[in-house]
């Protein structure tokens, strides 16, 4: 049988090497360019940071003055260790399964261009084969360097005036595969806290008992911190009141990760650093969570500096009065999944969008998948995208046809 032409076309984004650290991102801006004009899309393109493209294509609606619906994905993927990979993860190439499938292995398959280019097939669908009209406009948003924090992406477009103009008032972004059976929506985030515990001290010969050395300063900041990270890690190992399993985003995580000092084995070093990757769960206080980190450092003569701190903790309302919400879970539904909502463990651009006031939702529809982001051999079933295809269909339609408030 033939490839479809659609799966030819995730193949042709796949293709294009948007890989950090230098992606490519001129071939994906004309890729993009050529979807628009294809579809019919408004599209444009500004570079908030000079080679870091935000490429927007809008579909307007037949009622433009309620909120358009924001469908965001990133453009680039992570870099690869090409040795592991069993196909070159750049030629996107297309494996027959025993089960008549086919898997299509890239860097960027699951994180997250099949999401964009589903978003893409979406619109082709309802708009050009369907000829539908939908009331809300709806905005297909690319962004570069999420996978580098989005600074000079996603946070440049939200602090815009463009962004401000796309006046949204929903939004759908990356979640995650799950290997079980339902899909995973993400309605929050745990907030990043990069922190590093720097230290002075008394140096001297490596033969003689020297008092204060910067290294005995940390022990007790590691030591407290690895503390706190076994009480977590109870807490996430105890059901919920309910039964449940506990997931990653109920818990605050702590990650001893950095650790530098010393210029040779006989000389005691002047000053030491040790770094944690720490992910604060919505509940935590921040801005006392901060505090606390500081008193810690000050307590054991050091001095605490935050490399990356969230302090928003935003989350998406998932209840029935929130129409968006309600209109979702009502096509995920009809689409035939489970659904299970969860705090997304780590960052993703669904944070600047939260925080400027757009309640986003964070989806990626493969269910009974291998979670594959940032891993070898990532790959997606054929089947997969073209079940995508239909999933946003689906929710692109009733997101768009969500009522506006009644002007009273
Ligand atoms: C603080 S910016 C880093 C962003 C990255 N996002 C993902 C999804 O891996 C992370 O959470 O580590
Ligand atoms: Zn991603
Ligand atoms: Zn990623």
């Amino acid at each position: 049988m033939s490839i479809q032409p659609s799966v030819l076309r995730f193949i042709e984004y796949l293709r294009i090497k948007t890989v950090q650290p230098e992606p490519d991102y001129a071939a994906c801006t004309r890729f993009l360019e050529q979807q628009a004009n294809e579809l019919g899309l408004i599209y444009w393109v500004k570079e908030y940071v000079a080679g870091k493209p935000v490429v927007v294509l809008s579909w307007p609606g037949t009622s433009p003055e309620q909120g358009s619906i924001i469908l965001n994905s990133h453009t680039d993927v992570v870099p690869v260790f090409e040795e592991f990979w069993h196909y070159p993860p750049f030629d996107a190439e297309r494996v027959a399964t025993d089960d008549g499938d086919y898997k299509i292995y890239a860097r960027g398959a699951q994180d997250m261009k099949i999401v964009g280019m589903c978003y893409l097939e979406a619109i082709r669908r309802l708009k050009v084969e369907e000829k539908r009209r939908l009331e809300r406009t709806v905005h297909l948003v690319f962004v570069p360097d999420e996978e580098i924090g989005g600074r000079d992406g996603m946070q440049m477009f939200v602090e815009s005036a463009e962004f401000g103009v796309l006046n949204a008032a929903f939004a759908l972004d990356e979640g995650m595969a799950n290997p079980g059976d339902a899909l995973r929506v993400f309605y929050g985030e745990r907030a990043p806290c990069w922190v590093k515990f720097v230290a002075h001290g008394n140096t001297g010969h490596g033969s003689q008992f020297i008092e204060g050395t910067a290294a005995e300063k940390l022990l007790p900041i590691i030591d407290h911190l690895m503390q706190f990270r076994q009480a977590q890690l109870q807490v996430f190992k105890t059901p919920r009141e309910d039964g449940s399993a506990r997931t990653l985003g109920d818990v605050t995580t702590a990650n001893l990760t950095l650790l530098q000092s010393g210029v040779q084995q006989n000389v005691v070093p002047e000053s030491a650093m040790v770094g944690f990757d720490i992910r604060m769960t919505p509940a935590v206080d921040y801005a006392q969570f901060k505090r606390d980190l500081e008193a810690l450092a000050a307590k054991h003569g050091a001095e605490a500096e935050f490399v990356q701190f969230w302090d928003d903790n935003t989350i998406t309302s998932t209840d029935a009065a929130n129409p968006f919400w309600a209109a979702f879970e009502l096509t995920v539904a009809a689409q035939g999944f489970g659904v299970f909502k969860e705090i997304f463990p780590a960052a993703t651009d669904s944070r600047y969008l939260r925080r400027a006031g757009v309640p986003a939702l964070g989806v990626t529809p493969l269910c009974n998948a291998p979670i594959l982001l940032h891993d070898h051999d990532e790959f997606v079933k054929e089947s997969e995208f073209l079940r995508g295809i239909d999933f946003y269909a689906a929710v692109v339609a009733a997101l768009a046809s969500v009522p506006g408030q009644s002007a009273t």
